[in-house]
């Protein structure tokens, strides 16, 4: 409820829809109200007295009400639907604009599949409750108070039956749209683990394939599966057994009625005509009073996902920017980490332990360690992926915090350990890098990243469109890419995570060796596996457990770390595989 109270503001540009869209509905409305009456005169005047002109007139008049109902039901519907689709889409907006603000612990405290199904499920839940909501909940109580206004005023002598029929569908409705709220509140968490589960399967289909573990995904896809249709099934059969209980109630006052009725004619106290407008206004009643109910039900069952979507909306952003970020000249690339602590979760272990190092404008530092000592979280703090949770980082000398996260990134080149590229041609991926780069500089990046060879390969070369994944390019040649795209901002910080482990030795040669040249003022930080990929650093650093166990050169390090000179020794022989 106050996550779709929140979201009303969204309607404010669309408030003339909004309005609109029941203003016309109750055009329909007082057509619909209009017809039995018409009908009891038709029948108690017209055909008690065999006066055909009286028929002909009056039914010309139920036809020309008719009319003017349907050009205000299809007004209704055009503006309720403007408005509800209008207001969905700029939620949508938000919430996307909002999510690619996220830090990556904020998206990671969501999951991917949740923020899915918040996107899709969630606002088309909340658009059909808004477009219900102008233009069936102004019909349904309508009908509902109208009918019952023109039964007190024409057929006092059987508002009785109305009066113990009413209480009991409106029982019904409130317990049945509170339960259906429920359930579809489960339903919704049900869909985020189908999501997630159909997300993950789609983004492992080769590993899948691999491991022929078709089978087990199948059964765990089953599974979270079975659960949505579990879930689904009681939340539906809560809103269909609505109906035929409602029908029950309302057959049951017709027969009331009628006998009733019957007892009054007989009597001489009520004409024919009445009965037969009374059961008439019975059904409007019942159809107001559904089509109400199937409003509640449709609004509360999207106050869950109302909720979520505000939960996105009002989720604090963890990485926050300075208010009036100072105003540096350009960044220049001296980094240095000042006793930095990091976890990835509030209060948990550090995977970064009292982190510190220093490193000049145009000198390369490489990492190397064990698996899961925390190489790639220590680069990942330079762009402000994550914040560290005590000490700093600074660039130039100042806090990166103190920098715009737009100042930051842009003097940063990051190529992540797994090349992500997107759907499009070749020139779209590095248009990411640089949105307004030149064909000259295109030529430049891929050439540095050794990349140049298989893009002149493919025919349309630059315009080469890669699938989703670029799954139809090798792991090599997507890492080359990734580079091509961080080389293309002539950055002033470049950060390789492991992103030459799917290049062959000459390739990457080239690569260092178009480093030095081309981008001589850039501080490099590279994480390699291998020594031969570090060895002419100015400083490495050897990292295990979190922290820096050693510093140094090549030289300095194969006489003081044990763990550098382990590495050292199951690597011998290779490492003058190197450029130089
Ligand atoms: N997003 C995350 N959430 C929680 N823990 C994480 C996350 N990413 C990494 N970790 C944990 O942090 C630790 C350091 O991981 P990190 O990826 O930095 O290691 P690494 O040295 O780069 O390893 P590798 O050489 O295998 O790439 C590991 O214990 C890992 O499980």
């Amino acid at each position: 409820m106050k996550g779709m109270l929140g979201l009303l503001q969204y309607i404010k540009p669309y408030k003339l829809f909004a309005i609109l869209g029941p203003l016309f509905m109750c055009v329909e409305v007082a057509m619909d109200l209009l017809q039995p009456t018409i009908m009891q005169m038709i029948i108690d005047t017209g055909i008690a007295n065999s006066d055909n002109a009286y028929v002909i007139k009056f039914g010309l008049f139920m036809l020309l009400s008719a009319f003017i109902g349907l050009l205000g039901g299809v007004g209704s519907s055009i503006y309720a639907t403007k408005a509800a689709v209008n207001f969905a889409t700029d939620i949508r907006r938000d919430v996307f604009r909002k999510t690619e603000q996220f830090s990556n612990r904020n998206t990671e405290s969501f999951g991917t599949g949740k923020l899915i199904t918040i996107v899709t499920n969630d606002l088309a839940a909340i658009q059909q409750a808004l477009m219900m909501t102008l233009r069936v909940f102004v019909r349904g109580p309508l009908l509902f108070i109208g009918s019952v206004v023109i039964v007190w005023m024409t057929a006092r002598e059987l508002f009785p039956v109305l009066l113990v029929a009413i209480p009991i569908l409106i029982i019904c409705i409130y317990f049945f749209s509170v339960k259906s709220g429920k359930l579809f509140g489960l339903v919704q968490k049900a869909m985020d683990l189908v999501n997630t589960k159909l997300q993950e399967s789609l983004a492992g289909i080769r590993v899948i394939k691999a491991f022929d573990s078709g089978h087990y995904e199948n059964s765990q896809f089953t599974t979270v599966n079975a659960n949505l249709t579990k879930r689904n099934l009681s939340a539906e059969q809560v809103v269909f057994t609505l109906m035929p209980i409602m029908m029950f109630v309302v057959n049951i006052a017709v027969v009331a009625g009628l006998w009733l009725g019957a007892i009054k004619v007989n009597e001489g106290s009520l004409q024919v005509g009445v009965i037969l407008a009374f059961i008439n206004y019975l059904n409007i009643m019942l159809n107001g009073l559904m089509s109400s109910s199937n409003v509640l039900m449709q609004i509360t069952r999207s106050f869950p996902s109302a909720e979520r979507v505000e939960q996105v909306l009002q989720t604090e952003i963890e990485l926050d920017e300075p208010d009036n970020p100072e105003q540096h000249s350009t960044i220049k690339g001296d980094i240095e980490f000042r006793q930095v602590n990091f976890s990835y979760s509030k209060n948990g272990e550090y995977v970064l332990k009292d982190i510190s190092f220093e490193v000049k404008q145009g000198q390369t530092v490489g990492i190397i360690g064990s698996t899961g000592s925390g190489k790639s979280t220590l680069v990942k703090l330079i762009p402000r992926l994550y914040d560290p949770d005590t000490g700093e980082i600074l660039i130039d000398g100042v806090n990166i915090k103190e920098y715009s996260l737009e100042e930051l990134r842009s003097a940063i080149g990051f190529v992540p350990q797994k090349a992500i590229l997107f759907s499009g041609t070749i020139e779209d991926n590095l248009h990411y890098g640089k949105e307004d780069a030149t064909e000259a500089e295109m030529e430049i990046a891929v050439e540095s990243a050794a990349a140049s060879e298989f893009i002149q390969a493919f025919d349309d070369t630059y315009t080469h469109t890669l699938l989703q994944g670029a799954t139809n390019l090798s792991g090599g040649q997507k890492q080359r890419l990734s580079m091509s795209r961080a080389f293309i901002r002539d950055p002033k910080i470049l950060v390789l995570d492991d992103s030459t482990s799917a290049i062959d030795a000459l390739s990457e040669a080239k690569v260092q060796q178009s480093l030095k040249q081309m981008f001589p003022q850039t501080t490099v930080v590279i994480i390699s596996a291998k020594i031969s990929s570090i060895i002419h650093a100015d400083k490495i650093l050897v990292m295990e457990d979190g922290m820096i166990e050693a510093m140094g050169t090549h030289e300095e390090l194969v006489i003081t770390s044990k763990v550098y000179q382990d590495i050292y020794a199951t690597q011998n022989g290779k490492e003058d595989l190197s450029y130089e």
